[in-house]
């Protein structure tokens, strides 16, 4: 085989098995593949680039589920985990945040997710820096619920956590809302917002409702890859809805014996919280969702 047809034959091959199986088999099974049928092939075709489009957040939005949704298709690698490069590793430099990036061929888009970017100072200069090319998704979801979410996270973690209430208002009788809690800052997503806006124009922006990545994944999916110049391949018949999880999942992709839903970590159950204290914080984040909803375009039906 000379070796243009090889190329085009491994990239062909690769389109294939990164579409049914790329999270569950290592890449170099292919490569292993040709090794064994004696062609001799090193691990370098494509090359590492910076990601043309990142998933900057939010905490506790979906931003999982939505990377491994969009893993399914042929022409998007990412990396698996976060590399928190514009937050916590920005001193390590640019070749080494290059070198964490799977390989791509011509035509592939190369990603990644950190939920940490979109409430971090610096990220959108830093961002900007790299490239200010990027197309950046934000997937959102109701703020009240989204703290809950958090708050259920660290409480997994430790489990002597006080009460999500003593934790989210200075002082529980006046309302008055702690907004130097984290689980309350990331959910004001106007004021983060702002601080993108500085540096990105709304266009290299995609707002990915978390609660609709629920509801109906592949219509989602589609807003997501019409936004990133993809071809529509991801759809309904890549769901469905699994009941014990309360999620939807992937379908069993060929070769695999089961079919994927996300980890235990994903769809954990919440703590009751009392409903004065939720209506509470839903009065606090009101004036933020809706300068939001204006700001984006879009109305997500937070009440
Ligand atoms: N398909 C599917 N399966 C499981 N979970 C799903 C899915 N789609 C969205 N979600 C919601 O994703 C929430 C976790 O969000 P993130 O992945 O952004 O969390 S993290 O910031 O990376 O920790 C997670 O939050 P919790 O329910 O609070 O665990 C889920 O509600």
């Amino acid at each position: 085989m000379n070796l243009e047809l090889f190329y085009l034959f491994l990239s062909k091959e690769k389109m294939k098995f990164t579409a049914l199986s790329q999270p569950l088999v290592p890449e170099n099974s292919l490569l292993e593949t040709f090794a064994k049928s004696g062609i001799f092939v090193s691990n370098t075709y494509g090359s590492k680039k910076f990601p043309q489009a990142v998933i900057i957040g939010v905490k506790k939005g979906g931003t999982r589920a939505l990377l491994e949704f969009l893993r399914v298709h042929p022409d998007v690698r990412a990396v698996g985990a976060e590399p928190h490069f514009f937050d916590r590793f920005y001193d390590k430099g640019l070749e080494w945040y290059r070198n964490l990036m799977p390989r791509t061929l011509d035509g592939q888009i190369t990603m990644e997710k950190t939920p940490s970017y979109f409430v971090t100072k610096e990220a959108p200069s830093r961002l900007c820096a790299m490239s200010c090319e990027t197309k950046l998704i934000v997937v959102v979801r109701d703020p009240v619920t989204r703290a809950v979410s958090d708050y259920t996270q660290t409480l997994s973690k430790n489990p002597e956590l006080p009460s999500f209430q003593s934790l989210a208002f200075k002082n529980v009788s006046s309302g008055a809302v702690d907004t130097t809690w984290s689980a309350v800052r990331i959910g004001m997503y106007a004021q983060h917002l702002d601080n993108w806006l500085r540096h990105f124009p709304l266009s290299h922006l995609l707002f990915v409702s978390g609660e609709r990545l629920v509801s109906d994944p592949a219509e989602e999916m589609g807003r997501v890859q019409d936004f990133l110049g993809l071809k529509r391949i991801i759809s309904d018949k890549h769901f469905y809805f699994n009941h014990t999880k309360g999620f939807p999942c992937l379908k069993k992709p060929e070769g695999s014996s089961r079919p994927r839903c996300l980890g235990k970590s994903k769809g954990r159950t919440h703590p009751r919280i009392p409903t004065e204290v939720l209506h509470k914080l839903r009065e606090f984040y009101r004036p933020f969702n809706l300068r939001f909803y204006q700001i984006s375009g879009q109305d997500f039906g937070w009440e």
